[in-house]
């Protein structure tokens, strides 16, 4: 009776978090913004230009905050329960796990942070027997596939060593960093077992990092010779099981290295075509009905990871309506203070929190469990059980086997295993490690009239693959849950420089417009689909990223505009100007209190606010261009690779560490121009010289200048850059042409004046 009772318990709880605070901020900024506005309407009459594109920018910044609040409004989290979970299902009828992890450029992601992601995966605690782990290579490079062979060697001690001593971080380099590791188990094998493993692990890392000094021509002996013909971007699938599981007692997973076909003039769809031939290969040999995507980076750093994840998705009410269990990203290695804004700690705190309290946490492309059958288009089942009733729904259940066919590919062994998969049929790990079949699901034609990448696996047509794959599940009416237990479930790294966070935001602002532009758009999905409201605002404010940034650099233009014409777009009478400046106020203080509440210094938010101003600006203006371009069929978008380094550990006190390094990528040239527009405005003021060019209106005050005063301290990295030498220094190139433009801007304010 009392196991009844256990068994019918919630495997997890939604945890509903009060940020009672940032509410009344927020509400107090929306009702300044309100004001703001009614005034720009009011004194409609004294208009002049600036006032009119400060009132258009203005109402933008409304209708963002709008979204932007409706987010953050009610942020929830869950807490799951382990012991309901194995006193509900044994070690034995613990579900199969297909874990991905994707890796494409050798040198921008070095193998030996793959292996340490693979490594930590091999060490879950979980049944071996039940876990297969596939490692993607889009790079097909014989380095990665050596790194991976003796990794596998490695990981027969490793494995073992992690289960026996219950080690919490399975990657072994980050294990191997804190020495006090060594003494916290009293144990007297420990400390030896400890050393002979630090000891193993370094030989491991020297192999690899002399294997990629050296391109050892033996190595393209043996089981290394199919590389030797192979060319990145034109070469045949090369599949190879590294280490087959041999049963139950074996403690080590199947390790399978997968580098898909690929030709020159075929599209690959990047990330996204790399994750649906992971998904038919795993299809054919394991066929796993849950999923775990990690990218070559993001080692595993809590080993209960699937237990908890499994908590949300076996739960009875999850299983009929969550669609994936998102773990959020965190980063090792931070740059002091955050100087690049990139480690997104405040951000998820909120704005992630927040869209988990709603339909469901955004997919964010790693650290994600999924459900197999949703991947293959399977709707919620109150969906099915309602089209069951009504005539004409095709769902993967009830298509025959042609149409399956024609959905899935003519992969016969593929197409069972997909129908086993929407029937529900849990068939226990499997069969074949059949490569033949393998690698044609894996080839580059396999896809061709099929529906993957456009009504199954994960779609095609962004670069942000994952927010349009999780918005197309939210859409189709499934939920998501945020999975975050202690310690954190998995950790990886950021770009270490300002380069490699602009193109990053570049690409994702990119991805993200094109969803919002793209019969995906959320709108739609809200109007004709099962997206509901307020996660389509939520949606709308993430995929506008790029929109955003004509606004902001309209609104960063203003000032100097006003400064140079004489003009001014700020309230000018003592008693209205107070909207505007408790607005500034008001909106900084609470972001402020927000990152200290998230346990980060006052400068990490100068630096998250700064680097917010130049991202938007920036990155996303380029992202926003890129997009043009592509719907004009100039050129298309791509997939800009991160750049992975693993860090020395003096590095974080170098002096250096934190500075903008600059090269001739237009991406500086928005901030390099309005800069100098900004300079040129500031003294034209500071020296006292009449304006530049006289206007009729009133003219500036202290608040045009505060302005633009504040947009250079933003700009401060750049105005080091004006000045700085070699890579610190802005290119004179960029700053002959930035200087150009912003003479064109200074010549374009006299135009709009004389008209
Ligand atoms: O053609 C490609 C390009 C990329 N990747 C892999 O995709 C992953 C993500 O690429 P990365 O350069 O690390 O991008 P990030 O900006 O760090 O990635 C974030 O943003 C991406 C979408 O833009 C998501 O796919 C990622 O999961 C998410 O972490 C890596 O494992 C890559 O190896 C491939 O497998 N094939
Ligand atoms: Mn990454």
């Amino acid at each position: 009776m009392v196991m009844e009772n256990k068994t019918s318990l919630p495997l997890y709880e939604k945890i509903w978090v009060k940020h009672t605070f940032s509410r009344v901020m927020d509400s107090f900024t929306l009702l300044l913004l309100f004001l703001l506005l009614a005034y720009r309407v009011s004194s409609y009459n004294n208009h002049n230009f600036s006032c009119f594109v400060a009132f258009l920018c203005e109402s933008w910044f409304t209708i963002t905050w709008i979204t932007t609040m409706s987010t953050k409004w009610t942020p929830a989290h869950t807490k799951t329960f382990l012991d309901r979970l194995l006193l509900r299902v044994s070690d034995s009828e613990l579900p199969a796990l297909d874990m991905f992890v994707t890796t494409a450029d050798p040198v921008l992601e070095p193998p030996i942070i793959t292996v340490n992601t693979v490594l930590s995966l091999l060490a879950l605690d979980y049944p071996a027997n039940k876990l297969a782990c596939y490692v993607s290579d889009d790079g097909c490079s014989t380095l990665t596939f050596y790194a991976l062979v003796e990794a596998a060697k490695f990981a027969e001690i490793w494995v073992p060593f992690c289960k026996k001593y219950n080690v919490q971080c399975r990657a072994p380099f980050r294990y191997f960093c804190d020495e006090a590791m060594a003494n916290n188990n009293d144990l007297p094998q420990f400390k030896h077992d400890w050393l002979k493993m630090k000891e193993e692990y370094e030989q491991l890392s020297s192999k690899i990092e002399n294997a990629a000094q050296k391109s050892i021509p033996c190595q393209l002996m043996g089981e290394f010779a199919v590389f030797s013909q192979t060319q990145a971007r034109n070469h045949p699938t090369i599949i190879r099981v590294i280490r087959e599981n041999k049963g139950i007692s074996d403690v080590m997973p199947h390790i399978i290295y997968i580098s898909r076909e690929k030709r020159p003039k075929q599209p690959h769809h990047h990330k996204a075509g790399a994750m649906n031939v992971l998904t038919r290969v795993s299809g054919l040999m394991t066929n796993a009905p849950f999923m775990l995507n990690l990218d070559c980076d993001m080692y595993v750093n809590n080993s209960k990871i699937v237990l908890h994840a499994l908590c949300i998705l076996l739960d009875s009410k999850g299983e009929k309506e969550v669609a994936f269990a998102q773990c959020p990203q965190r980063f090792y290695d931070a740059v002091k203070d955050d100087a690049y804004g990139n480690q997104l700690v405040a951000l998820p705190m909120y704005i992630g929190s927040g869209f988990a309290g709603l339909q469901g946490i955004i997919y964010a492309g790693t650290n994600c469990f999924h459900r197999r059958k949703v991947m293959y288009g399977l709707s919620p089942p109150n969906e099915i059980q309602n089209a069951k009733k009504g005539q004409g729904f095709t769902n993967g259940t009830f298509l025959s086997e042609k149409e399956t066919m024609q959905k899935f590919g003519t992969s016969k062994g593929f197409v069972e295993s997909a129908t086993h998969i929407l029937e529900g049929i849990t068939s226990d790990l499997h069969k074949s490690l059949d490569l033949e079949a393998a690698s044609k699901v894996a080839s580059c034609d396999y896809e061709y009239n099929t529906a993957w990448g456009k009504q199954v696996g994960w779609l095609y047509g962004s670069t942000s693959e994952d927010v349009l794959t999780g918005l197309k599940f939210h859409t189709k009416g499934w939920r998501s849950e945020l999975c975050s237990p202690d310690p954190i479930a998995f950790m990886g790294c950021s770009p270490q420089d300002n380069l490699g966070q602009m193109a990053q935001h570049k690409r994702w602002s990119t991805g993200l417009l094109d969803i919002f532009l793209s019969k995906h758009c959320p709108i739609f999905g809200t109007l004709f689909g099962k997206l509901q409201f307020r996660e389509c605002l939520s949606y709308i404010w993430i995929t506008n990223w790029a929109l955003r940034s004509i606004p902001e650099i309209c609104y960063a233009l203003l000032p100097a505009y006003c400064i140079i014409t004489n003009s001014s777009f700020l309230p000018n009478k003592e008693l209205s100007m107070w909207i505007p400046t408790t607005l500034f106020v008001i909106y900084n203080v609470s972001n402020l209190i927000e990152h200290v509440k998230s346990g980060l210094s006052i400068r990490t938010w100068w630096n998250n606010q700064r680097m917010g101003r130049i991202t938007t600006m920036n990155s996303c203006f380029l992202g926003f261009l890129t997009i043009i371009l592509k719907n004009l069929r100039i050129s298309d978008t791509n997939f800009e690779i991160t750049k992975k380094e693993q860090v020395p550990s003096n590095e974080s006190t170098n002096e250096n560490a934190g500075r903008f390094i600059f090269n001739e990528s237009l991406i500086f040239l928005p901030g390099t121009t309005i800069l100098l527009v900004q300079l040129i405005a500031i003294f034209t003021s500071w020296l006292g010289w009449k304006p530049l060019i006289k206007s009729g209106a009133d003219g500036y005050g202290a608040g045009e200048v505060f302005c633009s005063a504040y947009v250079v301290l933003c700009y401060l990295p750049f105005l080091k850059g004006l000045f700085g030498k070699g890579k610190y220094g802005i290119p004179l190139s960029t700053i002959c042409k930035s200087m150009v433009l912003a003479l064109l801007f200074v010549h374009l304010c006299g135009t709009t004046i004389a008209n």
